[in-house]
């Protein structure tokens, strides 16, 4: 395999695959850089293990609303056999195959940055290899979880979401720090699946905290129920585990002390540029990679650099990633060959728009756009509107007790929405309506005239231009 690529990608998640997949499209030759699983965290440790653990829970919520159908208790075994085969037995050879079959040449090591366009990769076995690139080097390294620095975690070995995506044995009690996506879910997951106590800890005064305040508290209410206790504004200020896989000790800001079997850490995540070797191209070696709307790094001359997905730190979704990946593939095949680089679709317009994303716990929370908050802090002239979804015809069908919450931010100069958020059992469906309302601006006049289906829930839109005063 020859040394010197046009292009090299380091990180083969979902978006490091992607950008190999466009530029050998447009006839650029690639190497992939991998240093574990071709697929990335997504594959094996995020998206894919996490919905599949959701899935069923998620079907039988919907069931035990439908009069006439009994579940029966779930098969924690097979679930999480739907697990494994839904991550392949996290064996990667598939992903490698996909690779391959686009014409790129997949490089199992570790990358780091030795020089412009110079890449050092090293092996499992440790040895040394050197490519180098004649167009760009893209990092796509991905995201790592935060440790908050609290006194004994650490040394407690707390689960991450590998741990918790990946379980073997559900703990009985597990104690959860954070209160956002990773941790509503895998609370939700893991209580589901058999947790008998399942506290979640989260140092704000409510959970999801970057989408609409209704979304949350609707979210809240429905763990609780589920028997999940939720700790708002409190922190854990200590850890003790005397005994390596024994009893946790978790001391609260409040003054509680709980126990606990195992501790999951779903408080954020650092974008992996650690000895990525950004110094030596003159870049910060902390913080994500900061790029242009080409998904090239800002402050590196000849700018043959670029970064896309979670490393760049602009949003941390796998959709977006894979739609950078695409404007930063073609952006590079455009540059290689003298083309014009600024077509239609080689700058990134979604992500300042507010990113569509889907929260799959029950109900599912399903937002795009600003929220009424952002959108107010941004100077927009601002109307909200919102709508009880248990109250839609299409809904009520879907069983007894189906409650949920919609809202819509408008911007008033326009007449155009400026973001949108369900938060409904099965509304991720719904979401890619809202998105393309908000991405293509389409005036409320115009929206209007898109009639939904009866007795579908979607009819939610008709009554929220309804009560809009249309
Ligand atoms: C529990 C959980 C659930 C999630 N669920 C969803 C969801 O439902 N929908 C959604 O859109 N997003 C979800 N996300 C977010 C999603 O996983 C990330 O946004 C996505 O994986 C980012 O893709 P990426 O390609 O940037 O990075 P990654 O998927 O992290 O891939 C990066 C790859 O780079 C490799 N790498 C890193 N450094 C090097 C190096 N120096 N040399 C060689 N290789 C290297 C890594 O091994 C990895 O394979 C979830 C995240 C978590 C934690
Ligand atoms: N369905 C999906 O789309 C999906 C699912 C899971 C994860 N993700 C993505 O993965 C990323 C990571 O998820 P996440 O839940 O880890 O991060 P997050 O940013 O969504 O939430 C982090 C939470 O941890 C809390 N926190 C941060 N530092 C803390 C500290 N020191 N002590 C206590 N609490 C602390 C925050 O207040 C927040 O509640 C997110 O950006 C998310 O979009 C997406």
């Amino acid at each position: 395999m020859p040394d010197v690529f046009d292009v090299i990608v380091i990180g083969a998640g979902p978006a490091g695959e992607n950008v190999a997949g466009r530029v050998t499209r447009g006839g650029l030759t690639a190497a992939v850089v991998e240093r574990e699983l071709a697929g990335g965290e997504c594959s094996y440790w995020a998206c894919i293990p996490s919905k599949a653990l959701l899935r069923p829970l998620d079907l039988a919520g919907e069931a035990s609303r439908v009069p006439g159908l009994t579940v029966s208790d779930l098969d924690v075994g097979d679930v999480l056999a739907w697990r494994d085969e839904q991550v392949s037995g996290y064996d990667d050879g598939g992903q490698v195959g996909w690779i391959d079959s686009v014409g790129a040449a997949f490089v199992r090591g570790s990358g780091r940055l030795t020089g412009p366009r110079e890449v050092e990769v090293v092996s499992a076995g440790g040895e040394t290899r050197t490519l180098t690139a004649r167009h760009a080097v893209v990092l796509a390294t991905g995201s790592s979880p935060v440790i908050p620095p609290v006194p004994g975690l650490a040394e407690a070995g707390p689960w991450t979401n590998r741990e918790a995506t990946g379980v073997r044995s559900v703990p009985e009690r597990l104690l959860v720090i954070g209160g956002g996506v990773v941790a509503c879910e895998m609370a939700q997951a893991l209580h589901g699946l058999g947790a008998k106590e399942t506290t979640v800890v989260v140092r704000g005064d409510r959970l999801l905290e970057r989408v609409e305040p209704f979304a949350g508290e609707l979210v809240a209410r429905s763990l609780a129920e589920q028997g999940v206790r939720i700790r708002l504004g409190e922190t854990v200020e200590r850890v003790e585990r005397p005994v390596p896989g024994g009893e946790i000790t978790v001391h609260l800001s409040g003054g509680d002390v709980l126990t606990a079997d195992e501790i999951l850490v779903a408080a954020g995540r650092h974008p992996a540029t650690r000895d990525l070797g950004l110094s030596a191209v003159g870049l910060d070696d902390r913080g994500p990679v900061r790029v242009d709307d080409s998904m090239r790094a800002t402050g590196v001359d000849d700018g043959w650099l670029y970064a896309v997905g979670d490393v760049n730190g602009i949003s941390l979704l796998t959709h977006m990633g894979k739609y950078q990946a695409r404007i930063c593939g073609d952006v590079i095949v455009a540059r290689a060959r003298g083309e014009a680089d600024d077509r239609p679709g080689m700058r990134d317009r979604a992500d300042a728009l507010g990113s569509p994303q889907v929260i799959f716990t029950d109900p599912q929370v399903c937002a795009v756009g600003r929220t009424e908050d952002q959108a107010r802090s941004e100077g927009f002239e601002v109307r909200t509107v919102e709508y009880d979804m248990g109250a839609v015809a299409g809904a009520t069908l879907l069983g007894k007790g189906y409650a949920g919450r919609a809202k819509a931010v408008i911007d008033e100069r326009r007449k155009v929405l400026l973001g949108v958020t369900f938060a409904a059992p099965g509304a991720a469906e719904l979401l890619h309506a809202a998105t393309i309302a908000v991405t293509a601006s389409v005036p409320l006049d115009d929206l209007w005239h898109a009639v939904p289906a009866f007795p579908t829930v979607s009819e939610v839109w008709l009554r929220l231009l309804e009560a809009y005063g249309m």
